[in-house]
């Protein structure tokens, strides 16, 4: 039995047409499976809660994740022991940032044909953020400043509804990060990683924690980050001048970016970030709040993902 976790409200409303068009591929190869649709914000994590109560040893879960970015990791942490699930994706969203990390196939209907594929699924690092008492997961990035700020912006922009329309949603990231980018004050940042690396910045632009080489729809921050290694990877951008920092985002489309001065790479098992002001914070580019520090760890919790 497969249960699939759609939101239909994915690219700006086309995930639901995307939707139909799955299911009359499934109805027609006579496949068992439950559809649960999302209705707002959140409601994934719930839906995720409850299918996967019961995923035991001998009942374990297939969970796929219809949607976009910001869907996978709704569905990741409603999860309670990531043990017994198999997880499968299919994007339907527009920054497309898992897909490519992770090598999956961009066309929903080929995503479809893979899961179905019955191929042996391979293991997945799932981080864990904590900012207070509250903790969830995440499957590509969570990040602090400049990249936060530009994906809060994305999320509510009606930008992306036109760009989206008109199939070259991805552009918006790059208009709103211009944007962002002009208003920008760096800040100051202490990092500690692994209990005892403690680093300080004064004038960060952005940190970014990754489990996968992209974010911000095609932004290689971090070109040796790998979702199986059982490591963060951790990217500083700080006191560079706002030219070079425009000279410097289209080179990380490339993964090139790290040559200038002023790119700091880190690996960690566990990083605690302190910012001096409060900055926004996202998680798989979904906003997780405007916080001065949060924890990010990467422990033995894999999911058996279908890739
Ligand atoms: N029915 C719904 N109506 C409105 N928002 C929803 C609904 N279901 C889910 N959401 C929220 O929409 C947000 C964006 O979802 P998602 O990432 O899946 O799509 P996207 O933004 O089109 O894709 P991408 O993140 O790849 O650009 C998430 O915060 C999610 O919780």
């Amino acid at each position: 039995m497969y249960y699939f976790i759609v939101n239909p409200n994915s690219r700006s409303g086309k995930g639901a047409l995307i939707w139909k068009g799955l299911e009359g591929i499934l109805n027609e190869r006579n496949i068992e499976y439950k559809t649960f649709f999302t209705e707002y914000r959140g409601h994934a994590v719930l839906l995720s809660e409850s299918i996967t109560s019961d995923a035991a040893p001998e009942n374990p879960v297939t969970l796929i994740a219809v949607g976009g970015d910001g869907t996978i990791q709704e569905v990741l942490s409603g999860v309670r022991d990531l043990s017994y699930i198999t997880f499968g994706y299919i994007p339907t969203g527009s920054g497309n940032d898992f897909c490519r990390g992770m090598k999956l196939p961009a066309e929903p209907g080929e995503a479809l044909d893979l899961i179905l594929s019955g191929c042996r699924p391979h293991p997945m690092d799932v981080p864990v953020l904590t900012c207070g008492t509250g903790s969830s997961h995440f499957a590509i990035s969570c990040g602090i400043g400049f990249d936060a700020g530009v994906c809060h912006e994305v999320s509510v922009t009606p930008m992306k509804k036109i760009l989206n329309r008109i199939g070259l949603g991805k552009l918006v990231y790059l208009f709103v990060a211009l944007k962002q980018l002009l208003f920008l004050k760096p800040s100051p940042m202490t990092l500690v990683m692994d209990d005892d690396n403690v680093q300080q910045f004064s004038k960060v632009y952005f940190t970014a924690v990754m489990n996968q080489k992209y974010e911000g729809g095609g932004f290689k921050f971090c070109p040796n980050a790998s979702p199986s290694d059982g490591y963060l990877d951790v990217i500083v951008v700080d006191s560079l001048s706002k030219p070079k920092v425009l000279c410097c985002l289209p080179t990380a489309f490339f993964g090139k970016h790290t040559i200038f001065h002023g790119i700091h790479i880190f690996r960690c098992k566990k990083i605690d970030i302190h910012s001096d002001l409060a900055l926004p914070v996202h998680k798989d580019g979904e906003s997780a709040g405007i916080l001065k520090e949060f924890s990010v760890s990467i422990g033995a919790a894999q999911v058996r993902m279908i890739s």
